[in-house]
């Protein structure tokens, strides 16, 4: 991600010094080695001497960090800190748990010291072509280094620059991390998707990169998307790659931290939490092994029993869960915004996120005007519409697929969401009363107000 973000960066024409640390016998001469491979650009220094490369910088210096999340950052920010001087900044360009960001922000500006924490999407390719930006801590630091950030970044359809000031303290990393969790449910999503058309209607990879290029062009186009179909038509040795892949997914812990914030804030995030669980019981190869000796789920292809134009339910169940996903992670940003006075504009994070990103798409598009109006997207008159049109969908595709023995954690969890959310009498009547009988929790009453609690010695 640095090298990307440091051609993008010389490539804008802005003076440029890039450092990488020097281990002897190991990483010698890295950045200099990457600044000789780039003579095109013109104030493009390298150093791995840290003091050379301080004093290379104009003042007041701007510092973009792009290294691993974590205790790295604190060791990089160490090394830099007797170097700085007062109205300095560092950006903190990784995935980093905002709450670190909120630390580090308070130690640094003690010392006088500006700290941004930036959330960055889009991989190697976006870095280096132009990335979705989410800035956040001190305004006053936005307003200085912002123009550089905003030159470097993917442009929206109006030709505005995919990063925007998004809020005080770790809002930058939060939404980044909110992304993220979104991110983890749409590839999850996809993944059940492409499962049910390869395992249960029996389709080819081929025939399902046809299916997807179909569904690109009508409505459905996103980044996930448009890589799964690349996915689907790479060969080795004539083979499909895909299938010599080990089918246990990996993960960092912005996944995870999404799923944590949600428990903090008490808000549901059903499909991003069960696109993260889908992960771990992958990672259980072997002892998913030894139970398929032991059990038979009947898992079943569909031959005969195919519901008529499966398939197409499946694209609009799909649509129909890809807006649960994204209007539960939108709520969890209107709650952090609510809980930390972050005043984040979730309208102006959809705009960001409309290119440059992992979870680019056309409904990220929609979104940006569904958000002007309307915080709960699926209160938004155009979003019910949509939800109406496909709610019979995924519950077909979601009980079709579990009854032929297929795992659909996250297309069910949507569905789950959907369906706990338009229901006006939940069965947690029932929760509050056993919680009263066996602890005394007290509940509220539908018939009396509710500032009122009450207690039943139940036996
Ligand atoms: N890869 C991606 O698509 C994306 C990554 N990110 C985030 O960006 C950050 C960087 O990721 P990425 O570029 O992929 O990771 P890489 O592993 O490619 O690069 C990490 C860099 O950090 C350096 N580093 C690690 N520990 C230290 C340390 N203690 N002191 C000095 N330097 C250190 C490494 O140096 P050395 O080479 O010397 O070991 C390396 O140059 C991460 O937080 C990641 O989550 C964000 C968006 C997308
Ligand atoms: O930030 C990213 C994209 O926006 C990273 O690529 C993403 O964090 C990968 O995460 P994981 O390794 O947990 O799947």
């Amino acid at each position: 991600m640095g090298k990307s973000l440091a051609q993008n960066i010389a490539g804008k024409g802005i003076r440029l010094s890039v450092y990488n640390r020097h281990i002897t016998g190991k990483e010698e001469g890295i950045a200099e080695d990457f600044v000789s491979l780039h003579t095109q650009y013109t104030g493009l220094q390298g150093f791995d001497d840290i003091s050379q490369f301080i004093d290379s910088l104009e003042t007041p210096r701007s510092i973009l960090l792009m290294v691993n999340a974590g205790p790295a950052v604190d060791q990089v920010i160490a090394t830099l800190l007797p170097l700085l001087s007062a109205g300095d900044m560092i950006i903190d360009g990784g995935n980093s748990h905002y709450k670190d960001t909120e630390r580090r922000e308070v130690a640094l500006r003690e010392n006088g010291i500006y700290f941004l924490g930036v959330g960055i999407s889009g991989g190697e390719e976006g870095a280096l072509h132009g990335p979705s930006l989410m800035p956040g801590g001190s305004k006053k630091a936005y307003d200085n280094v912002g123009r550089y950030l905003e030159s470097i970044a993917a442009r929206d359809k109006n030709g505005r620059p995919c990063c925007t000031y998004v809020g005080p303290q770790g809002a930058g990393h939060f939404v980044k991390m909110t992304h993220n969790g979104i991110e983890y449910a749409e590839m999850q999503l996809l993944a059940e998707v492409y499962h049910l058309l390869r395992y249960y209607l029996g389709k080819s990879p081929e025939d399902i990169s046809n299916i997807f290029e179909e569904w690109k062009i009508h409505g459905l186009n996103s980044y996930i998307l448009e890589i799964t179909i690349d996915i689907l038509r790479t060969k080795e040795g004539g083979e499909l790659l895909l299938d010599k892949i080990l089918d246990a997914a990996e993960q960092k812990s912005t996944g995870g931290w999404t799923v944590e914030a949600a428990f903090e804030l008490g808000t549901p995030l059903g499909a991003v939490s069960e696109a993260v669980m889908a992960r771990f019981l992958s990672a259980e190869k072997e002892q998913r092994l030894k139970a398929v000796n032991v059990y038979s789920n009947g898992k079943q292809a569909a031959q005969q029993t195919a519901s008529p134009n499966f398939a197409d339910k499946l694209k609009k169940g799909y649509e129909a869960a890809r807006i649960i996903n994204h209007a539960t992670g939108f709520l969890l940003l209107k709650k952090a915004s609510e809980r930390y006075s972050w005043n984040l504009s979730l309208s102006e994070i959809a705009r960001i996120w409309t290119n440059g990103c992992i979870i680019r798409s056309a409904l990220m598009e929609i979104l940006v005007e569904v958000l002007m109006k309307e915080t709960d997207i699926l209160q938004h008159p155009n979003m019910v519409a949509m939800m109406s049109d496909r709610v019979e969908d995924i519950k077909t595709v979601v009980a079709e697929g579990l009854g032929a023995g297929h795992a659909l954690p996250v297309l069910s969890a949507s569905l789950n969401h959907f369906l706990g959310y338009t229901t006006g009498l939940s069965p947690a009547n029932l929760i509050q009363a056993q919680r009263d009988y066996f602890g005394a929790h007290t509940y509220q009453r539908v018939d009396r107000p509710l500032t009122e609690h009450f207690h039943t010695q139940w036996k």
